[in-house]
């Protein structure tokens, strides 16, 4: 007879963090129904899921499917991740204003952005100083414009990245290899800070990849001008190729699919940034020139703000 399996074997442990998992998922979705107010019968009613099912769910025993814990969000009106994400829930002020903008209008929405902005005006305003930062996808420009930019302006330069791999000692590539996306993520969140910590005037050219990361991006629109840096989806892969990074060759009608899909993803991240500039079809030098009229414009507008 076979020898039962240990508590070290491998797919055990994996068997108790499912377990775990679960047990939470259910504690999240018991929760969210008690704030609600909700009994176990008026969710079964308002998600169409039965009251056993949920019973179980909310013991950790029921490993719900996808559709099923969308019913029972739905049914709550809130997110999906919030129930999946362990970790990463809202704060009670954050979902109070989710709620609210859930039921605005895109209008509404823009609308009270710009009520917030206002009101918080002063704050945002100082916070940002005269610090610029440039995002946008790879080959948009930020490394190129960066310097001209600070230079034009008589402010200092930081390029985020490498800013990064002095501090840590190794380049991108190590860091992502050896330590990890999540590790890469908060060296550049604390970078960042130190930057804005010690520094009221600079331009920072960021990673592309800096927007997903919602933590270290919020702390870049408080804290700088951000100007999204935008190029057409042909144009930041031809630019990206003539740098001689032939990895987008390998196969270029997938790799071109690839760069849409990113820029698609990350538009309405980019999207957040104060003002945008468009580099396409220009040359670097009038580009330049545009920019640095947006960024007068963005530190003339913060000065008019300053108490
Ligand atoms: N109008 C323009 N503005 C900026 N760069 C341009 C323009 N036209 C062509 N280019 C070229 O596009 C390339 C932009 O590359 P750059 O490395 O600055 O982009 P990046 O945004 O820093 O990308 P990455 O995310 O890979 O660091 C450069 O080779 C530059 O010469
Ligand atoms: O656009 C991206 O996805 C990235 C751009 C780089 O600058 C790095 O931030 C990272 O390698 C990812
Ligand atoms: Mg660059």
């Amino acid at each position: 007879m076979a020898a039962p399996k240990q508590a070290t074997d491998p797919s055990r442990r994996e068997d108790a963090s499912a377990v775990d998992y679960l047990t939470e998922l259910g504690a999240r979705v018991r929760a969210a129904r008690a704030r609600r107010g909700m009994t176990r019968k008026i969710l079964a009613h308002d998600s169409g899921v039965s009251e056993r099912y949920l019973a179980k769910l909310e013991t950790g025993e029921g490993n719900i499917s996808v559709l099923v814990l969308r019913q029972i969000a739905d049914a709550m009106d809130m997110r999906m991740l919030d129930l999946v994400s362990v970790g990463e829930q809202l704060s009670p002020q954050m979902q109070s204003l989710y709620q609210l903008a859930r039921q605005m209008t895109e209008q509404e929405l823009a609308q009270a952005n710009s009520i917030l902005k206002e009101a918080l005006g002063h704050k945002t305003g100082r916070a940002k100083a005269k610090r610029i930062s440039l995002i946008g996808l790879r080959g948009a420009g930020k490394s190129t414009l960066g310097p001209i930019l600070s230079e034009k302006l008589g402010f200092g330069f930081i390029e985020l990245n490498k800013q990064i791999e002095q501090e840590f000692g190794a380049t991108l590539a190590e860091i992502f290899s050896l330590a990890g996306q999540p590790s890469f993520r908060r060296f550049e969140r604390r970078c960042l800070q130190d930057i804005i910590e010690s520094h009221d005037e600079i331009v920072i050219s960021t990673g592309g990849s800096i927007v997903a990361d919602e933590k270290t991006f919020s702390l870049l629109v408080q804290h700088t001008h951000v100007i999204w840096l935008q190029a057409t989806p042909g144009e930041h892969m031809s630019r990206v190729v003539e740098q001689g990074d032939l990895r987008p060759m390998a196969g270029s009608q997938e790799a071109m699919a690839d760069l849409k899909q990113i820029l698609s993803a990350r538009e309405p991240l980019y999207g957040r940034a104060d003002e945008v500039c468009n580099t396409s079809g220009r040359a670097i030098d009038e580009t330049a020139q545009n920019l640095l009229e947006i960024a007068e414009g963005l530190l003339a507008a913060n000065s008019d703000q300053s108490p």
